[in-house]
């Protein structure tokens, strides 16, 4: 019996789905970990592009399919094609990666909803996240070295900013993985649930931030961006200017009046 049923066709190696406020990234490629293809960095790269463009959309989630976050890049497809070649050929700049959020930053939070392993580009593409959630079997690291490869992603400047140095450097320079109760008490990641509950603790997180005042949420994130690595005195007129912006704005008039009413504000990002 001939099968006439159409060939199945692959799914996308990354999935992006909206959901009122958030915009939910998921990595697609659960039978390999997760690795980052160039489909599916080509789809984040959508993803953030979509995200900063749209006011609509005030919290980014991103997660992975099959109960895996992302074993990073796929070492097997290197065979074929060394990233060298690339930079050698002036094809790609790794100065910037956009898809990796490295030299771009999203202008809206990203909670990263982490199951399984975040190896190598896994927890490189961790460190440009706001808040990051886990579940207990989580597991993490920078292996970039052990295979004699670079860890191009962003993580070598960012980890030792975000963990105690003296840990950074041991993750960055053994390759091991460490587990989430670990990675929680380093301040790797904020929180720890159940396994599988990551993702509904990070749409918990993005509906309350989701309820906020969408300039607000903007305006902190942005100031915290642009005053990372510089002396607080460097940083007070940004910082009033940006806030001053805030207070001007329709939605801090909303904000009060709405309490003094006893409702629910609506913001509408103005
Ligand atoms: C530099 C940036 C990052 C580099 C890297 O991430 S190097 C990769 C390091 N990864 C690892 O060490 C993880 C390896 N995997 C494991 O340890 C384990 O698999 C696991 C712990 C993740 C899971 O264990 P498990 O027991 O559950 O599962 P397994 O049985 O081991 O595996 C199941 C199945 O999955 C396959 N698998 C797992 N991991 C991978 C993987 N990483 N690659 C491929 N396949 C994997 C495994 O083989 C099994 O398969 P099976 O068939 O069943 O045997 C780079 C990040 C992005 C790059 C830039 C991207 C854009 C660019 C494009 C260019 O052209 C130029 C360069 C560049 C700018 C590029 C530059 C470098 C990056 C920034």
């Amino acid at each position: 019996m001939t099968d006439t049923a159409a060939p199945e066709t692959a799914a996308p190696h990354c999935l992006v789905e909206q959901d009122g406020h958030k915009l939910v990234v998921t990595m697609n490629r659960p039978e390999a970990r997760n690795a980052l293809s160039g489909e599916m960095l080509a789809i984040m790269e959508q993803a953030w592009e979509r995200a900063d463009s749209d006011p609509e959309i005030r919290v980014v989630i991103l997660t992975g399919a099959g109960g895996y976050f992302c074993a990073g890049a796929d070492l097997k497809s290197m065979n074929q094609k060394p990233p060298s070649e690339s930079f050698e050929s002036g094809a790609y700049d790794p100065t910037v990666i956009k898809s990796l959020l490295k030299g771009y930053r999203l202008k809206k939070p990203l909670i990263a909803a982490v199951e399984g392993p975040a190896i190598a580009g896994g927890t490189e593409i961790l460190t440009a996240t706001d808040i990051r959630i886990a579940g207990e079997s989580a597991k993490f690291g920078i292996s970039e070295a052990r295979w004699s490869l670079y860890p191009l992603g962003g993580s070598v400047v960012r980890l030792p900013r975000q963990i105690p140095q003296t840990v950074a450097m041991d993750l960055l320079l053994t390759g091991r993985h460490i587990k989430a109760p670990e990675a929680k008490e380093l301040g790797l990641i904020g929180h720890v649930v159940p396994d599988g509950e990551a993702l509904a603790k990070a749409h918990e997180i993005a509906d309350l931030i989701c309820a906020n005042g969408p300039l607000a949420v903007q305006a902190i994130l942005k100031t915290v961006r642009d005053s990372e690595g510089k002396h607080e005195n460097e940083c007070w007129a940004e910082d009033a200017k940006v806030g001053a912006a805030v207070f001007a704005s329709n939605d801090a008039k909303e904000g009060p009046r709405a309490f003094a009413e006893k409702r629910t504000p609506n913001f509408t990002g103005s």
